[in-house]
């Protein structure tokens, strides 16, 4: 597999295959989103464009990166959004790089979602419907937020089928500038267990698509078939 990995500005083209990648935090609470029972996650372009649509379907659950605001429901926390029932929701997902990068590539015949807590779907996925050609977008810092391109480096490896020690990759997410931010409270709404939460592997069985529904990008939960005994790895 031809791996690439680049930052949100880099890309140039719209890929074949992308994988965008934002561990803390935005996969991480879509991920928890999905597993708190929401149906789908509509992909904000502008906090304007996620009030509009809370404000056209005033039961979808609004959702944006920074402190609570005005007009929006929840933050971007995993261990915030962990004990709230979701249960057949929209929510609307609007944050400063996750949701910004799976846009910039929202033309792409097929778009994954993910940090680590669904790093093995997301590789068994792309194994099965991947092509040979996978662009990972690296969504934070310009694309050298090393907890982001840890997790794609650590799917690129999976997505071969090779074996590899998540360890080190997990190290390097638990070292970022992101996870001292999130733990030293510079980054607002934050729960304690923040860091923790985004550093699960595999912690969900699914992986996440995106794709375009009536001109808004719709990020789906993905069932992904466990892998044969032969075919085990
Ligand atoms: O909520 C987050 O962790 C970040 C925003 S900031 O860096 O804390 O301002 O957003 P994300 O898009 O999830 O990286
Ligand atoms: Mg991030």
């Amino acid at each position: 597999m031809d791996a690439r990995f680049l930052g949100i500005a880099d890309l140039v083209e719209s890929p074949s295959v992308a994988v965008v990648v934002d561990v803390m935090r935005a996969f991480t609470v879509a991920a928890w989103a999905f597993a708190r029972g929401a149906e789908k996650i509509v992909l904000a372009e502008s906090l304007d464009q996620a009030l509009a649509l809370k404000a056209r379907h005033p039961d979808w659950v609004a959702l944006k990166d920074g402190p609570p605001a005005p007009g929006f429901d929840a933050v971007n926390s995993p261990g915030l959004l962990r004990s709230l029932d979701l249960d057949g929701r929209t929510v609307v997902q609007k944050t400063t790089a996750g949701t910004v990068g799976a846009l910039a590539v929202k033309e792409a015949p097929l778009v994954l979602c993910a940090g680590f807590v669904v790093a093995e779907a997301t590789a068994r996925l792309l194994r099965t419907r991947g092509g040979d050609s996978v662009t990972f977008v690296v969504t934070g810092e310009d694309g050298r937020a090393d907890e982001d391109l840890a997790c794609a480096q650590y799917i690129a490896h999976r997505a071969t089928g090779a074996a590899v020690d998540a360890g080190g990759f997990l190290r390097r997410a638990a070292g970022s500038r992101a996870a001292a931010e999130l733990a030293q409270g510079v980054r607002r709404g934050v729960h304690p267990d923040d860091v923790a939460l985004c550093l699960e592997l595999d912690r969900f069985p699914f992986a996440m698509v995106a794709t375009l529904e009536e001109e808004l990008m719709v990020l789906r939960p993905c069932d992904v078939p466990p892998p044969t005994a032969e075919g085990a790895s």
